[in-house]
């Protein structure tokens, strides 16, 4: 098969999911329905929070799996399934219901943000793929927030295509950053599939292949003069470069061409350094609305460096730290069960470890976000499914690292995080656009989430409080487990 053909994404699965399946289908466990949440332990970078990125695509890959000939031919071929569970895959749909936080909400460690309600060998063989699309589309879409953040209103596009992961990474990698806040990106095919601007400058090569760099430079502002930056550090920055972009500025203004959308590039060497002398050129010879993007091995940590020395910057192309998560490139969202179905109920079933952070939260849950009279978010509150909570009088709750403080939110009030997004296997929630997810991330980063959350170095750590009777049951469920 080449990467040409169309591939059956439903096959992305670890084989043991499909040996588990074949396991309780031959148990004749295929209608017992099940929970499984998705969580993540620690935020990346040591950041105070996540963003929640790749729903959209777990929605379609739900909506849409299914076993092709081909695929059931190769389960054959493994000689360890049996003709009556070939069979089975061959009719497989998902048929279960999904909860899951909005695509682009803030999310913290130790929440379920998805939780799939299926027939067992149904949610046992999704876990895969949708932990990847979660993994990889929250690791990007966070850490691009980062380095949005760190470019302070300056424009940020990913140039990342060339460095990422393979293909699926540089798409789905655009797409993540720019749910994070970029604000566009230059892989054609993440244009052309989410509606991101693309937009770009030229390369070394384009200098290279001409005669010389003035050249170059005039022959480019004639394709383009509408949107002509101009990379000046293939030579010598400061001794051609910028002075044959300048020269070009001003052969465009002499001969009447409008400049619009026009500036130069820089991506080597000292970026303060080059851009501070860069500006003081080009505002000397009257251009002083020339912009100035640089690139090379751009993160959230260089860019503050370069800003807090003074680098005269308007946009910023970055690529392989932000493609890649390069800091901290492993986002460890995990599924894990935590209820079953029981003479028609569910019964909560907990993973006890050593480590206290590696026990999950039992049962059906749900999450709601506690708001302050302001609109800021104070903290997060799990509880039963179907727990009431009534925040009109004080609502006490318990915070489970001081379990043994009474405390209660005064004047607060809660929304519910986790929404019904498939059931029986259909999509209920239509498809967001991609400017509409980055203003969801931003709207919450303005105007919920405290700064504190949000800075780079020790950034406060956000409540995840429980309810008094969802502690309980948690707790109980521990004590039973540690006394048999
Ligand atoms: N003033 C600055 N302060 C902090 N970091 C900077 C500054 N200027 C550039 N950088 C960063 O330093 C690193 C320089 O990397 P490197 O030595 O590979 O680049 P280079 O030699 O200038 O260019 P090339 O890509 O051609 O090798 C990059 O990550 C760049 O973003
Ligand atoms: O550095 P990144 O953040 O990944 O940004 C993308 C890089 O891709 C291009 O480099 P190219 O592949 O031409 O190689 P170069 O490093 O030699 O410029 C561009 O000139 C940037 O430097
Ligand atoms: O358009 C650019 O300047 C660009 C795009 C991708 C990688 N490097 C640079």
């Amino acid at each position: 098969m080449t990467q040409f053909e169309s591939r059956n994404i439903t096959m992305m699965m670890d084989l043991y999911e499909m040996t588990m399946a074949y396991g309780y289908f031959k148990e004749n466990d295929t209608e017992k329905k099940v929970a499984f949440d998705v969580f993540y332990r620690k935020n990346p970078d040591g950041g105070g929070f996540s963003i929640f990125a790749g729903l959209e695509q777990v929605i379609e890959y739900l909506e849409n799996m299914h076993f092709d000939d081909v695929d059931v031919e190769y389960f054959r071929s493994l000689n360890l399934f049996d003709e009556a569970f070939l069979t089975y895959l061959k009719n497989f749909r998902f048929h279960g219901d999904v909860y899951a936080f909005e695509e682009g909400t803030i999310m913290y460690p130790n929440e379920p943000v998805v939780t799939v309600v299926a027939p067992l060998i149904e949610a046992q063989l999704v876990e895969t793929a949708i932990l990847a699309q979660i993994n990889h589309q929250s690791l990007i879409a966070t850490k691009a927030r980062r380095i949005v953040k760190a470019a302070a209103g300056r424009g940020v596009s990913d140039f990342g295509a060339r460095r990422a992961h393979n293909m699926d990474a540089a798409i789905y990698g655009a797409r993540a950053s720019y749910i994070g806040g970029v604000n566009g990106t230059a892989t054609v095919s993440a244009g052309q599939m989410f509606g991101i601007p693309v937009g770009g400058t030229h390369a070394h090569s384009w200098v290279m292949e001409h005669s010389d760099e003035l050249t170059a430079f005039r022959s480019y502002a004639k394709v383009f003069p509408n949107n002509c930056t101009l990379l000046v550090d293939t030579y010598d920055v400061l001794k051609s470069g910028v002075p044959n972009a300048i020269k070009v500025f001003q052969e465009m203004k002499d001969a009447g061409i409008p400049l619009t959308r026009y500036g130069i590039r820089l991506d080597s060497g000292d970026l303060a350094y080059l851009s501070r002398k860069a500006r003081k050129m080009l505002d000397k010879a009257g251009f002083t609305d020339a912009k100035i993007v640089v690139s090379n091995s751009l993160d959230e940590y260089t860019i503050t460096s370069i800003l807090s020395q003074g680098g005269c910057i308007d946009s910023f192309g970055v690529g392989e730290r932000m493609i890649t998560a390069k800091t901290d490139p492993v986002f460890g969202a995990v599924y894990k069960i935590c209820a079953v179905e029981e003479n028609g109920k569910f019964a909560p079933r907990i993973k006890v470890s050593e480590t206290v952070e590696k026990i999950t939260n039992p049962g059906l849950k749900s999450v709601y976000r506690v708001y302050d009279e302001e609109g800021h978010a104070v903290a997060d509150l799990i509880t039963g499914f179907d727990e009431k909570v009534d925040f009109s009088t004080p609502y006490r709750y318990v915070d489970p690292e001081k379990p043994w403080k009474n405390r209660s939110y005064e004047n607060c009030t809660a929304k519910p995080l986790l929404h019904k997004v498939i059931e029986g296997g259909k999509r209920l929630t239509k498809t967001k656009t991609l400017q509409e997810l980055q203003a969801y991330v931003k709207k919450q980063l303005d105007n919920e989430i405290w700064e504190e959350e949000q800075r780079f170095e020790n950034p406060h750590k956000h409540y995840i409080d429980m309810s008094p009777d969802y502690y309980e049951m948690k707790m109980s469920m521990l004590h039973n487990i540690r006394t048999v």
